[in-house]
């Protein structure tokens, strides 16, 4: 029956590329199940103990499914489930002949016939026997956000994309509660992208989460602001850097300025009272106040939000422009000591902001961007590139730092740099007035 409809449904596809198959076409959870016969071996239950520790190279194991069983025809006896391998006897294993050796013939080999339902079966295993058998790759990857699991599915998926957010959402719950697939390629301004709930609650507000991160947590709408879970290990790094340097300079105060901020991965670490008093990462004398922006209202709301929740101090958090942050900052604080520059598609080009520099400390510069893999080999020289002609000068040396595997041909990099003090020299930008004139809006979170 179920081979049926799945012939049906392919047909169906080469029919009608657009359409998917509905929730109540998913294949019923019988047609799902398994039953297989599996080796085994019936003990004296007082041995089960010893057994299982002897034996555990080789025993049968599925989360929630058990190893050792009831043996029906005698009370005093348990079976234990062995590992089925097609190309090996599993009897003829060492452990098993030296466990049979040592109880002297008192243990009995078996075949038991186990029934592997679809609550049994792993999300990868139950698309495996959904989707059509030429299918290349199992979306069994994907991300987590929050409640919320977010996938990217490729165009012959999409008439399965139900199923899949089935099977997902039913291997994931109670933890995530809706499953939501990537719309189109278009990316915004702001980082976001077009999604669709394909299984789960789509109730209002269902794409408010919180996801924890540094022992901080993060309160977001994914549908209008950027969140990247993959970038959990770069926001600790550059924050324990950040924190080092501020600890080894010995200075008072350490000023950082993330200049396209999100909802704050890196400026809320870096200024939550929880981390203040945490000896091993910032004993109480380290000082760091961070001036964060980002140009989409909803990243700046959160941010706020997400400060006070974190009881952060020292946080003033700006929603503008990030060139015309760097010019305004000037004029209000004496000292940069790092600059943050999470925009990788077009961070370096935002370094010409930085031409005439006045303040008397060059900071240093992290900036992200995408970079060629094939670019690799000159040492990412083109990344480099980029930064110093939108500076108009030099830099002398860059410390580069490969954040991830973007794509076959692509990886994202940090850069970090001292500005260059030549870069003082540099005719300033002429920031457009569609710039000047936006909403400067600006909020201190006490
Ligand atoms: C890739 S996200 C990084 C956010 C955050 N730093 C993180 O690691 O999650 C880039 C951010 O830059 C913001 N952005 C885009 N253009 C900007 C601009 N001209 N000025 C300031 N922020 C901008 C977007 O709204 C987005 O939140």
């Amino acid at each position: 029956m179920y081979e049926k409809s799945i012939s049906e449904s392919h047909d169906k596809q080469e029919s009608d590329q657009q359409s998917c198959y509905p929730l109540d076409a998913f294949p019923s959870v019988k047609t799902l199940e398994e039953t297989s016969d599996f080796p085994a071996l019936s003990i004296p239950a007082k041995k089960t103990a010893e057994a299982r520790r002897l034996l555990s190279s080789v025993l049968f194991y599925r989360p929630k499914m058990k190893t050792v069983l009831e043996d029906p025809e005698d009370s005093r006896r348990r079976i234990l489930l062995l590992q089925k391998n097609s190309n090996k006897n599993v009897f003829e294993h060492e452990v098993v002949q030296s466990f049979l050796a040592d109880t002297n013939n008192d243990a009995r080999q078996l075949v038991r016939t186990v029934r592997i339902t679809y609550d049994d079966l792993d999300a990868d295993e139950l698309l495996r026997k959904i989707l059509p058998p030429d299918t290349k790759e199992i979306p069994s990857a994907f991300e987590t956000v929050g409640s919320l699991i977010h996938i990217n599915l490729r165009e012959e998926l999409l008439p399965y994309k139900y199923w899949i957010g089935k099977v997902l959402l039913d291997k994931h719950h109670p933890r995530i509660k809706t499953v939501v697939n990537k719309v189109g390629t278009i990316e915004t301004e702001y980082r976001t992208f077009g999604m669709e709930v394909i299984a789960g609650s789509s109730a209002k507000g269902w794409s408010e989460v919180t996801v924890k991160e540094e022992n901080c947590t993060f309160q977001l709408d994914f549908q209008t602001v950027y969140w990247n879970s993959r970038l959990g290990g770069e926001h600790r790094r550059l924050v324990n850097v950040i924190r080092k340097e501020a600890k080894e300079s010995q200075r008072e105060t350490t000023t950082v300025l993330d200049l396209m901020a999100g909802v704050g991965p890196f400026a809320v670490p870096l200024t939550a009272r929880s981390h203040q008093g945490n000896k091993s990462k910032a004993p109480s004398h380290v000082s760091i106040r961070v001036f964060a922006n980002d140009l989409n209202p909803e990243s700046f709301r959160y941010l706020q939000i997400n400060a006070s929740d974190n009881k952060c101090e020292n946080l003033v958090c700006y929603n503008t422009d990030a060139r015309l942050l760097v010019q305004e900052i000037q004029n209000q604080i004496e000292q940069v000591d790092h600059v943050i520059m999470n925009l990788p598609a077009s961070a370096p080009e935002f370094l010409d902001a930085f031409r005439g520099w006045k303040l008397s400390k060059c900071p240093v510069v992290h900036v992200h961007c995408f970079c060629p893999k094939s670019s690799e080999s000159d040492d990412h020289q083109e990344a480099i590139l980029r930064c110093e002609e939108a500076l108009r000068c030099t830099i002398q040396e860059a410390d580069i730092h490969i954040v991830r595997d973007v794509s076959p041909t692509k990886n994202m990099l940090c850069v970090s740099f001292h500005l260059p003090e030549a870069v003082r020299t540099v005719p300033p930008l002429d920031l457009p007035a569609e710039v000047t004139e936006s909403a400067n809006k600006k909020a201190r979170v006490e």
